[in-house]
């Protein structure tokens, strides 16, 4: 038999690449909500296989999360990156509760939004020397004042004890959030951490997400996305995946606004309402 390798794409419609070359179409193999589901390989030239023969692929129920604003509090080490690079020109800092409408774009509009913010319109190539710049400091003081929201570790526990598989799709550059997530002793939980710089593509379009869930070799059909901002709410919806925001991230306007599917005030709750959405409760 052939041995196939899956590069199950975006919400499962991907092809099965075989060794010898064939291609074949994954179906859905029914398995329970909660337990771990199979895709069944039925390539073109073996659809006559026996059953036992086939392939099976797993594929979990996956949670997708964002992680500035939504797994860590990580304004205040963002905000006194930016305040330093602020006080090296003279300008005035800003106040980490300013961190709501800084936030949520990656570092790069980060800096533009609080030079903006502080009077100063930036050249493209001033931007550039400022995004280097940041991306050094930050990493060495990316982990001085960040902490997880509460709750994060057990709701974590409780998805990976039904079968969920977990992986991060943030703005953040990859590199950064790997890091971070090393310090916050968080990193082998994830199957895939998917950054701005991961793919040719960011949040808010909608391959960040699903490339982040064929990544992590989750089922897209029982996916759901946690996030806190405009952008993770817009993503998701336009990838067609169920999304629960937070209220304590970093957004402007209340994340009702952007009618997520749930929101939830705290990650007691989100193992409960992830089942509930995928269940159709
Ligand atoms: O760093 C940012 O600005 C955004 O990061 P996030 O996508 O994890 O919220
Ligand atoms: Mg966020």
């Amino acid at each position: 038999m052939s041995s196939c390798v899956g590069s199950v794409g975006s919400r499962c419609r991907g092809s099965i690449s075989c060794a010898d070359g064939s291609e074949g179409k994954a179906r859905s193999h029914s398995s329970p909500l909660f337990s771990t589901g199979t895709l069944v390989y039925e390539g073109s030239r073996h659809a006559h296989a026996h059953r036992a023969n086939q392939t099976e692929i797993p594929m979990n129920p996956i949670v997708v999360f964002d992680l500035d604003g939504t797994l860590a509090d990580t304004a205040p080490d963002l905000m006194a990156t930016l305040n330093t690079l602020l006080a090296q020109e003279g300008l005035p800092t800003l106040p980490v509760s300013r961190a709501k409408s800084l936030i949520g774009a990656g570092a790069r509009a980060l800096i533009a939004r609080g030079y903006e913010s502080a009077g100063l319109e930036l050249t493209p190539e001033r931007h550039e020397l400022l995004f280097q710049e940041f991306l050094t400091l930050y990493r060495q003081n990316i982990c001085n004042e960040t902490q997880l929201f509460p709750g994060v570790v057990a709701a974590m526990d409780s998805l990976s004890r039904s079968g969920f598989t977990l992986a991060v799709c943030t703005n953040k550059v990859e590199s950064h959030s790997r890091l971070l997530l090393d310090q916050l002793g968080i990193i082998e939980r994830f199957a895939a951490i998917c950054g701005r710089d991961t793919f040719a593509f960011c949040k808010p379009d909608p391959r960040h997400l699903t490339e982040t869930i064929a990544m992590a070799k989750g089922d897209a059909r029982r996916a759901v996305m946690i996030g806190d901002s405009h952008t993770d709410i817009a993503t998701a919806q336009s990838a067609r995946i169920p999304v629960i925001a937070v209220p304590f991230g970093y957004t402007d306007q209340p994340v009702e606004t952007y009618e997520p599917d749930r929101v939830i005030a705290h990650f007691d709750l989100l193992p409960e309402v992830v089942a509930e959405i995928l269940s159709g409760r």
